[in-house]
């Protein structure tokens, strides 16, 4: 069975997780030599920053030990980090003396939030962020050196940054749901062809079981073909040592000439469909029934031996003869009795099945001849 294919799948939970691992790994590593470096180079200047700056430089290679050791935790990871950033980058820039470069920090932050929790998680932050810092330079709660104008660049970067990862955030989700549609449509399409096929496919198994019923059964009677039975009995021929062996009765229908000649093929016809059904009602469930050709029927018995068979044949004639065929009377048929011997053919078989039969017809018709052992 076709499974219809996803065009653009979804990026999975294990991708995302996986692009979170590189862009922390590379962040914590980055942050861990940056501290580290600056720690070296504060560190006789002024050993206080020295030994925050190797603070945070410890901090940052642990995160980084804890995110190769649960990197599946790496939402929760990336969440500590990004409010201790958010902690760490807001008191480097209320304790930066009117650094401005200081306010670039916040950007980071603010762009990290967007990438790693979201557009909820990087709105509530820049509202945050955006609050504290004018809120501390109307109220002064943190005396800083900041001019009005550096703030004011502060607020409009800041929201230029929103603009930027708002209509980027914006593009993607359009486009992302364009995509899924797109998806959606040509997955329908995929379903519905897949549909067809199996449709087609099924309506030609049923065309091919059909064709191979047609070919092996005899059209007027429903009897197997005589093509059909030689076939089977080429293809597996019964073995020679089985105790019981099998038998073959031949029947021909008497003076079927006559009938055609005096009620018309058409009468004909029916009471060749009547003998047919009859003798397939009449044996058994394991017996073969074929039209041989003509008005001659065979009747193949596995595991018969010669009395069954002529007991079974001797059944079927009686009910033949008692058919209610009101045009023409009562219907009588010969029949000739063979049992198979080892190393018989087929041909051989019917042939004393045939002679059998003959002797019947010689008798005046209307019974059961056996044949005689060969
Ligand atoms: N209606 C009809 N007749 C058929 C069909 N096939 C063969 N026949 C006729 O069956 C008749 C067979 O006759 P024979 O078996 O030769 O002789 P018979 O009249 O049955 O005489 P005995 O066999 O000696 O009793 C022929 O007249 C064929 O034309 C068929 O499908 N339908």
């Amino acid at each position: 069975m076709l499974r219809p294919i996803q065009l653009f799948p979804e990026l999975t939970d294990t991708v995302n997780v996986r692009y979170k691992v590189i862009f922390l790994n590379n962040v914590f590593t980055f942050a861990g030599l940056a501290s580290l470096a600056m720690s070296l180079i504060r560190w006789n200047n002024d050993p206080f920053l020295g030994k925050v700056d190797l603070l945070f430089s410890c901090i940052a290679f642990i995160l980084l030990w804890i995110l190769h050791r649960y990197h599946k935790m790496v939402e929760l990871i990336a969440s500590i980090a990004l409010w201790l950033c958010f902690v760490q980058f807001l008191t480097v820039f209320f304790v930066g003396n009117g650094n401005a470069t200081r306010s670039g920090l916040l950007l980071l932050i603010l762009a990290a939030a967007f990438y790693l929790k979201g557009r909820v998680a990087g709105y509530s932050m820049l509202a945050i962020l955006l609050s504290l810092v004018i809120g501390n330079h109307v109220l002064g709660l943190f005396p800083s050196d900041y001019s009005n104008l550096d703030l004011l660049s502060l607020g409009f970067y800041l929201l230029a940054q929103f603009f930027i990862i708002h209509n980027y955030e914006s593009l993607r989700e359009t486009q992302t749901s364009y995509l899924k549609a797109l998806n959606s449509d040509l997955e329908a399409q995929v379903q519905q062809r897949t549909e067809q096929l199996a449709a087609a496919n099924q309506a030609l198994e049923m065309e091919k079981l059909n064709l191979t019923r047609l070919s092996s059964t005899d059209h007027l009677t429903g009897l197997s073909n005589r093509h059909h039975f030689e076939t089977r009995f080429a293809e597996y021929p019964p073995s020679a040592s089985r105790k019981t062996a099998d038998a073959l009765i031949l029947i021909d229908i008497d003076n079927f000439k006559k009938i055609n000649d005096t009620y018309g093929h058409v009468l004909g016809d029916k009471v060749l469909k009547s003998v047919a059904s009859c003798m397939q009602k009449h044996s058994r469930i394991f017996d073969i029934t074929v039209r041989w050709g003509g008005d001659e029927l065979v009747i193949y018995a596995p595991r018969t031996n010669l009395k069954q068979a002529c007991q079974l044949a001797e059944k079927i004639r009686k009910h033949i003869n008692d058919l209610p065929i009101e045009e023409s009377g009562p219907i009588t048929i010969s029949a000739g009795v063979a049992v198979l011997q080892p190393g018989d053919s087929l041909s051989q078989l019917l042939n004393r099945a045939d002679k059998a039969l003959y002797e019947a017809k010689q008798a005046g018709r209307n019974s059961v001849y056996a044949a005689a052992p060969a």
